[in-house]
């Protein structure tokens, strides 16, 4: 007998096949995303289940008396209550490396908005105020030869670097918690403290995951260190920064402007006060969102979760749940 899978998400009909020749599928076909109820009501027989960030705990598991994996369709896994799945012998997968380039092309788009205002011109531009004058007002700042300090040099990390190093002659500094040689060698990068990075950098990125390490690694400490000429860009979870020192940091000029991928809170309210300034750019958190990576993460995702419900080694379980889950 085929094991049972719930397809939380929508995913490519190539993906979906690939799981129906291994396992029985059941998805969700709704118009709009699952619901947290709706998605408890379906785990009743499921051995594994496929999502893309839904909340995995013990409240979930208590629905899911047959589950032995979950993939997630994304590299990031926050959702993921590791002490839960771990009493559990839940097995949970992720999906590294695929999106590594499309989420670093995203990062220099941030870069290159922020520094030369590109939204906001174009608006300019559209709302027919674009006359003929003294354009100063409408300058920017320069990304080449700039430093760009990235907190969190890994898979994605590097890839940002690569690009503002060969791409735009950066300089390259960066802090995480434990030096990476390849990266210092790779880029020319220099590892730095947090504080140095945040003193003599004129751009600074966060890429790190949201763990309870990095809630609001940057707050209001840490933009009072930023130069004042300083562009904050973050790719990686909004939990990571305080929203409201960020929100100070910009309306007090502490900084000049903030690149935002994501947000505390998602999707963002109307009502944030982020939305309403206009040296920051902003998006729905879309790093990886083009057409060939999601299909590729998709295809990964389903790949762990078939390998994990077949009794096989996924290739991407995560971290910390590699020892002590019994495949
Ligand atoms: N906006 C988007 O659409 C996307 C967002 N993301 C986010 O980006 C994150 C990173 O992805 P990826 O590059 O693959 O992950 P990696 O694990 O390869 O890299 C994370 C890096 O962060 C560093 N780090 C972790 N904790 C800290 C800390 N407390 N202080 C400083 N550095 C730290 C790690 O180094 P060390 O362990 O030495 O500290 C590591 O180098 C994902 O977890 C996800 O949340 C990912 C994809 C798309
Ligand atoms: O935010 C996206 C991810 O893959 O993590």
């Amino acid at each position: 007998m085929k094991p049972k899978v719930f397809i939380a998400r929508p995913i490519p009909s190539e993906v979906e096949a690939y799981i129906a020749d291994h396992c029985t599928c059941e998805k969700w076909t709704g118009a709009s995303p699952i619901t947290r109820n709706e998605l408890l009501e379906r785990l009743k027989d499921a051995e594994g289940l496929l999502i893309t960030g839904e909340k995995i705990d013990d409240e979930l598991l208590d629905h899911a008396p047959n589950l032995k994996a979950v993939s997630n369709i994304s590299v990031g896994y926050n959702n993921f209550d590791l002490d839960a799945m771990k009493r559990r012998n839940i097995i949970g997968t992720n999906t590294p490396d695929v999106l590594n380039e499309t989420v670093a092309d995203l990062a220099l788009a941030l870069i290159l908005s922020t520094a030369r205002r590109i939204p906001e011109l174009d608006k300019l531009v559209k709302d027919g105020k674009w006359e003929d004058q003294d354009d100063e007002p409408l300058f920017g700042v320069d990304v080449h030869g700039k430093t760009l300090g990235i907190i969190g040099m890994g898979r994605i990390g590097e890839a940002i670097g690569r690009r503002a190093k060969f791409g735009f002659n950066m300089t390259i500094q960066y802090h995480n918690r434990h030096r990476k040689p390849e990266s210092e060698k790779l880029l020319d990068a220099d590892y730095v403290s947090m504080e140095e990075l945040l003193q003599t950098s004129d751009f600074v990125l966060l890429m790190v995951p949201f763990t309870e390490g990095t809630k609001h690694l940057i707050g209001k400490e840490q933009f009072a260190l930023m130069k004042n000429s300083a562009i904050f860009i973050n790719t990686s979870r909004g939990q990571t920064v305080d929203e409201n020192a960020l929100i100070q940091a910009l309306q007090n000029q502490k900084i000049l402007a903030a690149g935002l991928d994501v947000f505390d809170q998602e999707p963002v309210s109307p009502d944030n006060p982020l939305l309403k300034l206009p040296n920051v750019v902003t998006l729905p958190h879309i790093g990886s969102a083009t057409y060939q990576t999601r299909f590729d993460m998709a295809m990964l995702a389903a790949k762990n979760l078939v390998a994990a419900v077949t009794g096989k080694q996924p290739p991407n379980i995560v971290q910390e749940l590699k020892s002590g889950i019994k495949i």
